[in-house]
């Protein structure tokens, strides 16, 4: 899926929301212990509830790798069943990679080429040859973290060089020139603010995947004020929020009024920007 196509997506949905596929199996309702694969029994639900008021899936690989080869398996299903079934979701695989390039290769391969998911996330840590990798596959994103939601995000990411540039700027302005923008992304965390007009500066036209609303309180009107561009430029995720809204049998309808409640506010704001009529 390209920029172009996203940007429809998002105006055709109203919603520039993603969902956090953060599947945790201690926290899913105890019925759905009985299926053959209760964590892809959660995430069908989660996604027949959710899909017409959002543009992407954001799995994260943890939730997944902590169940071994059955959460692998889940995961891979529930890939291939956004694919088959939602094919105008765009699918993150949120793994934060990267690796010596030789190394890289193989989670790329695995994502891209294995799964034919849409993006993943990146760590920039290892510079250059550790992203290159996920670069060469046309059509497939690839999103660097920039300027995490995490209170972590203070102990390097703001570390300021002699020419007075902080860490998390140099890492975005420097990697852009890695690959176009219709490949890359980064990640900004929606608790960042107002620092979302400094990441702006930099990265003026990509799209940025903006994790930290709800369950880690960051505001949404905020991230639009200060991050949203001329195509939206903005997917912004909710993963507990949204998939723990209930943890009863009507968890899928609670989800759903929760996903809504988000996509409605996103509507405002895309009205409100002149984004959609
Ligand atoms: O890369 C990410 O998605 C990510 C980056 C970041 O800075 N902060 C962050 O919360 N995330 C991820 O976004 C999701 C946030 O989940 P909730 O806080 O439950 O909405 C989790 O999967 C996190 O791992």
């Amino acid at each position: 899926m390209n920029r172009q196509e996203l940007f429809e997506n998002i105006k055709r949905k109203k919603s520039f929301l993603c969902v956090g596929l953060d599947t945790d199996i201690k926290k899913i309702p105890s019925h759905l212990l009985n299926e053959e694969d209760p964590v892809f029994a959660f995430n069908k639900a989660i996604i027949d509830a959710t899909a017409d008021m959002c543009v992407a899936y954001k799995p994260n690989l943890a939730f997944y790798e902590s169940l071994g080869i059955k959460g692998w398996a889940a995961f891979e299903k529930t890939v291939k069943y956004i694919k088959e079934n939602y094919p105008d979701q765009f699918i993150i695989a949120d793994a934060k990679r990267g690796d010596i390039g030789n190394t890289s290769e193989m989670y790329a391969r695995s994502f891209f080429e294995h799964l034919g998911i849409d993006s993943v996330t990146v760590a920039p840590y290892m510079g250059e040859d550790s992203i290159k990798p996920f670069l060469v596959y046309p059509g497939k994103w690839v999103i660097v973290l920039g300027l995490t939601s995490n209170k972590g995000s203070q102990d390097f990411q703001f570390a300021v060089d002699n020419q007075g540039e902080r860490l998390f700027e140099r890492v975005m302005r420097i990697s852009q020139k890695w690959a176009n923008k219709d490949q890359l992304m980064f990640v900004v965390g929606a608790t960042q603010g107002k620092l979302f007009a400094d990441v702006r500066k930099i990265v003026p036209d990509h799209f940025l995947l903006v994790p930290g609303i709800g369950a880690q309180g960051g505001s949404l009107q905020e991230v639009v004020d200060y991050g949203m561009n001329a195509q939206c430029g903005l997917l912004v995720n909710s993963s507990r929020q949204i998939i723990y809204a209930s943890k009863d049998t009507s968890f899928a309808k609670a989800a759903r009024e929760q996903t809504s409640t988000v996509q409605q506010e996103m509507e405002k704001l895309l009205k409100s920007r002149k984004l959609i009529g």
